[in-house]
């Protein structure tokens, strides 16, 4: 597979994003849950939103794309991502919670603590210790920030390229009485505002594969980080079976792509390469996902009910399936059409759910992970 291109970083603006999220949100941020956050959007915002997003993919099939099409997602990388979550962000909470990211199951194991487990995880593997002071990249609505603040007793920093997410992140973090713990800046993980040598930790859950090009953010977390300081990263990666010439495999790329708010996604020899290159000792590298456990790590988005290991976590898992999101997101469209919803709710969702077959697909046929972990520390000259 060809590496990605070289990219330019795309020019900052947080003053436009700020305004942008005020119109397009207004005080959302405070709703109590996903589908009353998702009813209260500004119609016309939320157009340009999915105008913006989807230009990079309506279209576009694994056949016909070209390299120049990938090449103008990764160009406009940040402007991709951050419509992504102004776009996805309700819809993961209504589906998924607060903690953006897949995990590993062990019987017995509700979902939720499962979820926890691979936080504590990352947590134990980079040597989060009390007092620390810890950047979590790529921190969506907090999730994990707060978990592993209370787990650690950390100080965390989120950073967000995306202004809603960042204000859903405070809001909990206020509501469960982490203030002290916890703070959320706004972003571009490409190009952070933080100086040299100052945290003490990083981590990135599931988040880095937003980036045009793994080099520019493993870099700038190898200069903010203390030499000394541990990195860890569960990233989505496509697996070394991954072939660009089979037209399927780019088939289950590009669907992951579109449905997960990614210009350009990678094979594991590129996430090595980046992290080797831009000065990690490379202290230990895994794909979590084939520890050959009893229950693989997509069975919720799969609907694979079975699996459920409480009879609690039904609520939960019974929305991923491909009825209740055929329900739902045809429940979206009626809302829409009565003006109950913003135009592209309907389009958002089946764009998530292709997204989710797709993860499902690549999963299976073995050529797709998202929880490849690699740990790297700075040296320390
Ligand atoms: C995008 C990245 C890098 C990470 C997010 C991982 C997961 C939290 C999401 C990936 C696919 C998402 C889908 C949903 C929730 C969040 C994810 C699992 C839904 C289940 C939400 C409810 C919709 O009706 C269907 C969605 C399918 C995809």
């Amino acid at each position: 597979m060809p590496s990605a291109p070289v990219v330019a970083l795309e020019k900052e603006d947080h003053q436009r994003d700020a305004e942008f999220k005020k119109v397009m949100h207004g005080e959302s941020a405070k709703a109590a849950g996903g589908v009353a956050a998702l009813l209260k959007k500004n119609t016309e915002a939320q157009q340009i939103a999915v105008d913006e997003y989807f230009k990079h993919f309506d279209n576009k099939t694994a056949e016909g794309e070209t390299q120049a099409d990938r090449e103008a997602r990764t160009k406009e990388y940040a402007t991709l991502t951050r419509h992504y979550y102004n776009l996805a962000t309700d819809i993961y909470e209504y589906g998924w919670g607060q903690c953006f990211h897949f995990c590993r199951f062990s019987p017995g194991e509700p979902f939720y603590q499962a979820i926890a487990r691979h936080e504590h995880y990352l947590a134990s593997q980079i040597g989060i210790k009390k007092g620390m002071k810890v950047l979590d990249v790529g921190c969506g609505v907090g999730g994990p920030a707060r978990e592993i603040a209370k787990f650690t007793d950390a100080h965390i920093t989120g950073l967000n390229n995306n202004d809603y997410q960042i204000d859903r992140a405070t809001h909990y973090a206020v509501r469960d009485g982490l203030s002290g713990q916890l703070k959320f800046v706004k972003g571009d993980f490409m190009q952070m505002s933080f100086p040299d040598n100052s945290f003490d930790a990083v981590y990135a859950i599931e988040a880095t594969v937003h980036a045009p090009k793994l080099e520019g953010v493993y870099g700038e977390i190898y200069r903010v980080l203390k030499p000394g300081g541990v990195f860890g990263v569960y990233e989505w990666l496509m697996t070394d079976n991954y072939d660009n010439d089979n037209v399927e495999h780019r088939d289950i790329r590009l669907a992951i792509e579109v449905g997960n708010g990614i210009s350009n996604m990678v094979p594991i020899s590129e996430g090595l390469a980046a992290m080797k290159n831009v000065g990690f000792e490379l202290l230990h590298h895994e794909d979590l996902a084939d520890r050959n456990d009893p229950m693989p790590w997509y069975w919720p988005i799969a609907g694979e009910l079975g699996y459920m290991q409480s009879y609690l976590d039904f609520f939960t898992v019974v929305r991923m399936t491909h009825t209740a999101r055929r329900i739902l997101h045809g429940f979206a469209g009626v809302l829409e059409t009565i003006g109950l919803a913003p135009k592209g709710t309907k389009k958002t969702a089946d764009a998530l759910a292709r997204g989710a077959d797709g993860l499902v697909a690549g999963a299976k046929k073995n050529l797709f992970t998202p929880m490849y972990l690699m740990v790297g520390k700075k040296p320390l000259n």
